[in-house]
């Protein structure tokens, strides 16, 4: 027997919302799959906990395989956690999937929700500390997006030498839905409804834009787009491992304004990826730009946030700040020098390809950002990139 009271409804004793998408009316219960998290209580199964002890022999036999999961997952850590499971059913397994069949991984770790950081801790925190440097009694400091205070970074590079584009991005997670691997087909839609309303009321005249979904969007346009380093990759291979591509292209969009400068990602790996990116080294400008989009939109969809982890993230190296700034630059003589990959690091900057993680450099041209997010405020983020880059560039003009 359901009973209709305006929108919200009770069926057969569960309380939810009715949601018009596309054309059908569905029932979303408050507590979340409830039918699902009843068959999902309890232990973890015997077939499971096989797989998890089989998992760490492969790693453990593996000598080409470094991962921070690698290192972290001892047998006693295995031993502690191969029982445990989340309320909505995660175990030790969905959590280190990823770096289990991706051995070159660097990380190998994804939370399937956000309970994950907390049960499966005895993995993460060490995975945290080692990649950021934050220990299990620090927490992330209040938001501090730099408002006001954006004139502190003004051009890296003026006169254009070394700086191609700047690029700061944030990831945010909607409060209330767990990450990709526990989202049902139903939930990707809903989810992209709702930001997809909510960006529709932006008004600030250079963020204003369009919503496209992937669904139904041609592989010429998407190609053009993930060429011009606009959209993300499709085929991850260690998001599709952390099953973090069920139903697939559904719910998967991207929202731009005219000039391309403000950019959100819809359920790529996190809920929502909100960039700001041009052409050269205007840092102040690009964080200025992504700062009001993010106050535009929190407004509209409240995001879920961690009193000690900050804004919640699907993988433990996005937490916190979730701040990655970065710029694309040509540094002939330093990137030349063998030393150049711990240089940046003693920066605390990180080095990936033209085409972003895990890919490789093109035309001597480097994507460099700063690599801690959690522990530092945004605006600390921001300033780690723009420091480091500023000393590699000193570098350059001082190299003979
Ligand atoms: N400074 C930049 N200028 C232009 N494009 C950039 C810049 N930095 C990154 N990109 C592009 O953004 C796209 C996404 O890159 P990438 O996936 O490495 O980073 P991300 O969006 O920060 O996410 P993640 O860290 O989860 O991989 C790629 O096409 C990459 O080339
Ligand atoms: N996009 C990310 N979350 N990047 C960080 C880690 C990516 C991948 N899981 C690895 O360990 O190499």
């Amino acid at each position: 027997m359901a009973s209709a009271l305006r929108n919200k409804l009770v069926v057969g004793g569960v309380a939810g919302l009715v949601a018009a998408v596309g054309g059908y009316t569905y029932f979303y219960p408050y507590a979340r799959d409830v039918a699902l998290v009843n068959k999902q209580q309890g232990e973890t199964d015997a077939f499971t906990v096989k797989k998890i002890e089989e998992a760490y022999k492969i790693l453990q036999d593996h000598p080409e395989c470094h991962s921070l999961l690698k290192k972290h997952l001892t047998k006693s850590v295995v031993d502690q956690l191969k029982y445990k499971k989340t309320q909505l059913g995660a175990t030790l397994y969905d959590v280190i999937r990823s770096g289990v069949h991706n051995l070159d991984a660097g990380v190998g770790v994804y939370a399937p929700d956000y309970e994950s950081y907390k049960v499966f801790a005895a993995l993460f925190d060490p995975i945290i500390e080692e990649y950021h440097g934050f220990g299990p009694n620090d927490k992330q400091p209040p938001v501090d997006l730099g408002e006001g205070r954006t004139g502190e970074f003004p051009p890296l590079d003026p006169a254009g030498k070394y700086i191609k584009s700047t690029r700061i991005r944030c990831g945010r997670t909607l409060k209330g839905y767990p990450f990709n691997p526990l989202l049902t087909s139903d939930d990707y839609l809903i989810m992209q409804q709702k930001v997809k309303s909510a960006l529709e009321s932006v008004q600030d005249k250079d963020l204003k834009g369009t919503y496209y979904p992937l669904q139904g969007m041609s592989k010429e346009t998407q190609n053009k787009l993930i060429a011009d380093h606009f959209l993300f990759k499709e085929g991850d291979r260690h998001l599709q491992h952390a099953n973090a591509c069920n139903y697939w292209p559904q719910g998967r969009g991207i929202f731009h304004n005219n000039d391309k400068t403000f950019l959100i990602w819809v359920n790529e790996e996190d809920h929502m990826r909100l960039i700001s990116m041009q052409e050269g080294s205007d840092v102040g400008t690009i964080l200025d730009r992504l700062n009001r989009g993010i106050k535009s939109v929190e407004t509209k969809v409240p995001f879920a946030r961690d009193d000690r982890l900050g804004w919640l993230t699907f993988c433990p190296t996005n937490l916190g700040s979730t701040v990655r700034a970065s710029v694309h630059i040509k540094l002939p003589k330093v990137s030349a020098r063998k030393d150049f990959k711990e240089i940046c690091e003693k920066l605390n900057l990180q080095v990936r390809g033209i085409h972003g993680e895990h890919s490789e450099s093109e035309g001597g041209v480097y994507d460099i950002s700063n690599k801690a997010r959690l522990g530092l405020s945004e605006f600390q983020a921001v300033k780690q990139m723009y420091d480091g880059v500023k000393e590699l560039i000193q570098l350059e003009e001082s190299a003979k």
